[in-house]
């Protein structure tokens, strides 16, 4: 499986519409790849909590809409990294969604925002949807703005593999990815907006999740300074031996990466540790 982890670089002075249009036009080079991934909130911003509420979009916004005719265009698997996603009150139906006072069963504090990761095919066509499930901020920032999700996410992906979808702070969390295992999982995508001041502990926690679980990690980061935060790059692609296949530095960059998803089969059946687990 071929895949392109884009590190997307952006400061505060690059309106969000000029980077849309830059990153779509990343994307498009990215042809003849299989899976393209790209960072978690690269256009709103991942530290511009002040702008989230008005660069807040349904999924198929103008950045969904972008993301769906790049990932058509290179004929790619196109995880577009997240949104700030705007839900639509009562979207999902039940006994009292959409009704004045009514709960929507899928916003569970009543904002209606979501830190949302998106997945289109090479069609264009949406195939999953991620909702950031550990929200970053320890009572402000993410909890304070964002609702929570409450899924577990995984998606096919080419040769009969399956993807775990995670985000950011999610990496801190391992029983979420043992969930995902036990969901069928071979590989984890994990798109982040990870501060330079921690870039450490990502790299370790994305070889832990990486040994510990015998799956592939694609961890997408992001470059730059925004909002006065450093981000850390070190975007990697980790097997599930636990070797750095790709690292990027600190600076955008594009890795292009051959993964080799017949390794994960004979390295859990080599040292079948999975087995041994105690429930
Ligand atoms: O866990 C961390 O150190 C960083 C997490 C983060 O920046 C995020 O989830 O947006």
């Amino acid at each position: 499986m071929r895949v392109a982890v884009l590190q997307v670089a952006y400061g505060d002075d690059e309106p969000m519409s000029a980077r849309v249009e830059r990153v779509a036009a990343l994307v498009r080079e990215q042809a003849g790849h299989d899976l393209v991934v790209l960072p978690e909130l690269w256009a709103p911003g991942g530290f511009s909590y002040r702008e989230w509420a008005d660069r807040a979009q349904p999924v198929d916004g103008s950045i969904g809409s972008a993301m769906s005719a790049a990932a058509r265009d290179a004929g790619v698997l196109l995880h577009a990294g997240s949104i700030i996603e705007r839900g639509v009150p009562g979207e999902t139906g039940g006994d009292t969604a959409g009704e004045p006072g009514g709960a929507d069963p899928r916003s569970s504090e009543g904002r209606h925002l979501w830190n949302t990761s998106l997945v289109f095919g090479p069609d264009g066509a949406l195939v999953a949807s991620y909702r950031k499930i550990h929200r970053f901020g320890f009572g402000s920032g993410e909890p304070k703005l964002l609702d929570a999700g409450e899924d577990i996410v995984v998606v096919d992906l080419p040769g009969n593999h399956l993807a775990g979808l995670s985000t950011c702070y999610d990496l801190r969390f391992p029983e979420l990815y043992r969930r995902q295992l036990d969901a069928g999982a071979t590989v984890f995508v994990v798109p982040a907006a990870w501060p330079a001041a921690r870039v450490r502990h990502w790299t370790l926690l994305a070889h832990a999740r990486a040994v510990e679980n015998q799956c592939v990690v694609i961890a997408c980061n992001t470059a730059g300074t925004h909002a006065g935060t450093e981000m850390g790059g070190h975007s990697q692609v980790i097997s599930a031996t636990g070797e750095a296949l790709a690292m990027a530095g600190t600076a955008e960059e594009v890795l292009s990466v051959e993964v080799d998803m017949d390794a994960v089969t004979t390295w859990r059946t080599q040292f079948p540790v999975l087995g041994d687990r105690r429930l």
